[in-house]
């Protein structure tokens, strides 16, 4: 595509060299450009992108944008100046990619946590409601059958573009897409059309890239500021930062409750392992999803399904029929009656659902055992707290490592330990290695017991000292279960 039909609506400040030259690809790492390519240079978290420009020439890009022009600039180089280059490139690749999301039914999901069970569900049922559909979420990305592995919760400006053409030449009328903090601060969607946007929920997490939570609040905000006058914003009243959400976008406000007034209402009848009874709008529907949090993920669903002109028994036909994406509230059972929960619970208010709805579901015979680690180079603040609130709702607790990532494992526990009151200590182990930390709590469970492994649900690795092995907690738990 031709460089100036890259450009068309960014505002740019500074143009250097001719536009009308073809353009192969839009790249944001010097290591990958090639001859052709257009290369954007953001300044990042690590590292400065500005200072690889002339490593991108060197490789062959034709053109640059940037935020601040280099010294001396190159003749066969065409260099356009913007003031946010993360931001100018969510606009070049929705033009580079032929605007696909305008071509499709785009719904985006935010909170900090809910959002891959939001947005599974929504493929999901969308696809048994006859659909074609994409889904780009942390578990895998989805084209109808086809499963595209996933490195981020949401990817960057152009991976999205690339994938939604590909979603679009593929004939899908409907993608669901989580949308993270990381992403509205990161510009990852400018340049997105969405037709709609749902707020599941917001709590601790993050604070190590926000820093204070009113930022996290303002990052999530985001996102329904930049939604159209068409879309529909839908938020959950029930969390106190719910109407914040709203309070400055265009789109049509919405709202779902289980405790007051909203668009959509919804009341649990009953819950337990069977999954959850409960009135939607007036209905009695049962669901296979567990936990009163689940509650709040059905209704989110249905009130979008609604707002997307489905019929309310369609949808609650099919959404009762639909289990839990992989690695959230997934259980494994032994020969001998012990039953193992993996769940992807990684922040301390997903850790409370998750041990209040198997306190409120087990019977008083059955022992609760956690196995619970927290990731490195993430929120360290969360460390106590899910110590804590592990200690507190589970009758033994083995502290152990999630992804050290580039931390000592050991500094991780330590800091989880900081959150275990005296009286409780006698009930906490700490074993470094996950996989012994898994066997020993199967080793001291008895018939009955339920053993949860919280905090990497699906994830098929563990990255220690920045390497990433093969690790999934369910295969741990089947061998330990095995003995
Ligand atoms: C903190 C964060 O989100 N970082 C993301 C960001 O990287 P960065 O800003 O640190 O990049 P950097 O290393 O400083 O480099 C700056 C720029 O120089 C470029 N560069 C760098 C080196 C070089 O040799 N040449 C070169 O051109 C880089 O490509 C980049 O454009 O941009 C990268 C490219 O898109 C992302 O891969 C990277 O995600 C990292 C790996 C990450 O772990 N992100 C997590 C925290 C994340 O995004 N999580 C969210 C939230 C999940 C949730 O809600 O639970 C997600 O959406 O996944
Ligand atoms: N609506 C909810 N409210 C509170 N906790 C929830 C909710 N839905 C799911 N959870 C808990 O949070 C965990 C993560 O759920 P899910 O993967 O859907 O969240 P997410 O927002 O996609 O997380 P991530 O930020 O890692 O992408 C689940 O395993 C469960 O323990
Ligand atoms: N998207 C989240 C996932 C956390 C999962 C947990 N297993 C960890 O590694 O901390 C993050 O990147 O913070
Ligand atoms: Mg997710």
């Amino acid at each position: 595509m031709l460089l100036s039909d890259i450009l068309y609506k960014i505002s740019l400040q500074t143009v250097s060299g001719k536009t009308d030259l073809e353009i192969s690809a839009i790249e944001f790492d010097s290591r990958k450009v090639q001859k052709g390519h257009l290369f954007v240079a953001i300044p990042g978290t690590q590292v400065d992108g500005h200072q690889y420009i002339e490593k991108a020439i060197d490789l062959g890009a034709s053109a640059i944008l940037c935020e601040r022009l280099p010294e001396t600039l190159k003749e066969q180089v065409t260099y356009i100046q913007v003031e946010n280059s993360a931001k100018a490139m969510g606009l070049a690749a929705a033009n580079f990619y032929e605007q696909p999301s305008q071509q499709l039914q785009l719904v985006g999901i935010t909170g900090t946590n809910g959002k891959t069970s939001v947005a599974t569900l929504l493929f999901n049922l969308f696809r048994k409601l006859g659909y074609k559909c994409g889904l780009l979420s942390t578990v895998q990305n989805q084209i109808e059958d086809e499963i595209i592995d996933s490195t981020h919760t949401t990817p960057d400006s152009v991976s999205i573009n690339k994938l939604l053409q590909e979603m679009v030449n593929k004939g899908c009328g409907f993608v669901f897409m989580e949308v993270s903090s990381h992403a509205v601060v990161m510009e990852r969607i400018a340049g997105l059309h969405f037709a709609g946007g749902i707020f599941t929920n917001i709590t601790q997490d993050h604070l190590d890239f926000h820093e204070t939570f009113k930022n996290y609040i303002a990052a999530k905000k985001g996102f329904f500021d930049q939604l159209p006058k068409t879309a529909f914003a839908l938020t959950n009243t029930d969390d106190k930062n719910g109407k914040v959400m709203l309070q400055n976008t265009k789109a049509t406000k919405e709202s779902y409750s289980l405790r007051g007034v909203g668009t959509f209402k919804g009341k649990i009848l009953d819950s337990g392992l069977f999954g959850i009874q409960m009135t939607i709008d007036e209905q009695e529907v049962w669901f296979k999803l567990i936990g009163r949090f689940n509650a709040y993920n059905l209704l989110a669903v249905y009130g979008a399904a609604i707002l997307l002109e489905e019929k309310p028994e369609d949808i609650l036909t099919e959404l009762s029929q639909l289990t839990p994406p992989p690695g959230r509230f997934q259980q494994i059972h032994s020969a001998d009656g012990k039953v193992g929960i993996v769940d992807y619970a990684h922040t301390p208010d997903a850790l409370q659902n998750v041990l209040e709805t198997i306190n409120d579901l087990r019977e008083d015979i059955q022992q609760v055992i956690t196995v619970v680690g927290c990731g490195g180079n993430r929120d360290k603040g969360k460390r106590p707290q899910m110590a804590k609130i592990a200690a507190e709702l589970s009758h033994k607790v083995i502290m152990t490592s999630d992804n050290p990532r580039n931390e000592e494992p050991e500094a991780i526990l330590k800091d989880m330990q900081e959150g275990i009151s005296i009286t409780k200590r006698k009930k906490v182990l700490s074993i470094v290695d996950r996989r012994e930390a898994i066997k020993t709590a199967v080793m001291l469970a008895n018939e009955g017991d339920i053993i949860l492994v919280a905090g990497k649900g699906h994830e098929d690795y563990q990255e220690i000292k920045g390497v990433k092995q093969h690790f999934d907690d369910r295969e741990e738990l089947l061998a330990a279960f095995q003995g």
